[in-house]
């Protein structure tokens, strides 16, 4: 069996994940890992791979799962794709996510290549969910409840605010699809918290919810990444109403947005050349194995 060739870009909290997942499946092999300073103070749960400034330095790579901060996604999907080589990232601003496609369905075909963009848990997996749902009850309503658990884009986010030595984004469901923020930071010695608070709230990330910024001094102290979500419809199925349907889960958020990285990178080994997103891949095509086996255990 040839295996996928994988590169890792960026080795943050979802990056590490990523390599513990296409090390645990048995069709992958890892290209190596793209880092802004290279095999700088290089980890030594690396010491295997390949660790590079630059993805042109790997040899025969079929797909590079972006692990970068959501609004670094762009740049690095559109130098890769050109290069015609298959890109994942889960990219989460929910209402960026139909022009991100449009411009990485240009770069991908131009490139020969294929890009799943949006591919974590939410967006990904639960909008996967979602859309079955509203398949089976096409009249009636969604909530998505996250939580309460760490948001790893709300985060990112807030850390590459000027200032801020680390942060912690605490979402908590409030109900029927409302979220607070409470917001963590630690900061570098001389920032001004009232300038950081508003940065904070200003984002587009937390503009549309109740957000509260709180300084401590140390974030680690703070930090789990355990998150979850409670995502329900209630619908109608033909002209029948009161159809309840729910689908629940508690997880370590960067080692389940890995998992789904992995298995839609090995999606787009099976696609035409261009821009998709979770709900426009056929599931199976997330699997390793024997299709008619796949068939006969999951049908
Ligand atoms: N859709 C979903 O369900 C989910 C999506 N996500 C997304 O995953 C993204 C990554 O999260 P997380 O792993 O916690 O982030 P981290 O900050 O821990 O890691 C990102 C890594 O990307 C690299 N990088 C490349 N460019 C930049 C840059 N300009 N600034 C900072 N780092 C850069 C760095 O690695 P190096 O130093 O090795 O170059 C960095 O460590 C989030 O932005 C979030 O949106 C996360 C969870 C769920
Ligand atoms: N994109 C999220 C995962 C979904 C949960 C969420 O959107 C939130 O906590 O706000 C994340 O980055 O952790």
């Amino acid at each position: 069996m040839n295996k996928i060739r994988a590169a890792v870009v960026g080795y943050g909290n979802i990056g590490k994940y990523v390599v513990e997942a296409l090390e645990a499946a048995p069709d992958f092999e890892i290209a190596g890992i793209v880092r802004r300073n290279g095999a700088e103070n290089k980890p030594a749960e690396l010491e295997p791979y390949a660790v590079v400034k630059d993805i042109k330095e790997l040899k025969d790579v079929d797909v590079a799962i972006l692990a970068t901060p959501t609004r670094s996604v762009e740049k690095y999907a559109k130098e890769i794709l050109a290069m015609g080589i298959n890109t994942v990232d889960s990219f989460d601003i929910h209402t960026q996510i139909t022009a991100l496609r449009r411009s990485l369905d240009e770069s991908a075909k131009a490139g020969n290549a294929v890009a799943i963009i949006s591919a974590g848990w939410d967006p990904g997996s639960d909008s996967v969910v979602r859309t079955l749902l509203e398949a089976i009850a096409p009249k009636g309503i969604t909530y998505t409840n996250f939580g309460p658990g760490r948001s790893m884009g709300h985060s990112v986010a807030v850390r590459a605010i000027a200032g801020v030595k680390d942060a912690l984004s605490m979402t908590i469901p409030v109900g029927t699809g409302i979220h607070r923020r409470m917001v963590y930071v630690e900061l570098e010695e001389g920032a001004d918290f009232k300038t950081v608070e508003a940065a904070v709230k200003n984002d587009p990330y937390f503009v549309n919810d109740e957000t509260h910024v709180i300084q401590v001094p140390c974030v680690d102290d703070l930090n789990d990444v355990g998150h979850g979500v409670n995502l329900v419809r209630k619908g109608v199925s033909g002209k029948t109403h009161n159809q309840l349907f729910e689908f629940d889960m508690k997880i370590n958020n960067p080692a389940l947005t890995a998992q789904v990285l992995v298995c839609v990178a090995r999606a787009t080994m099976k696609q035409q050349p261009g821009c998709y997103t979770m709900i426009e891949v056929p599931v199976i095509d997330l699997m390793y194995g024997d299709r008619e086996e796949l068939i006969a255990h999951l049908v």
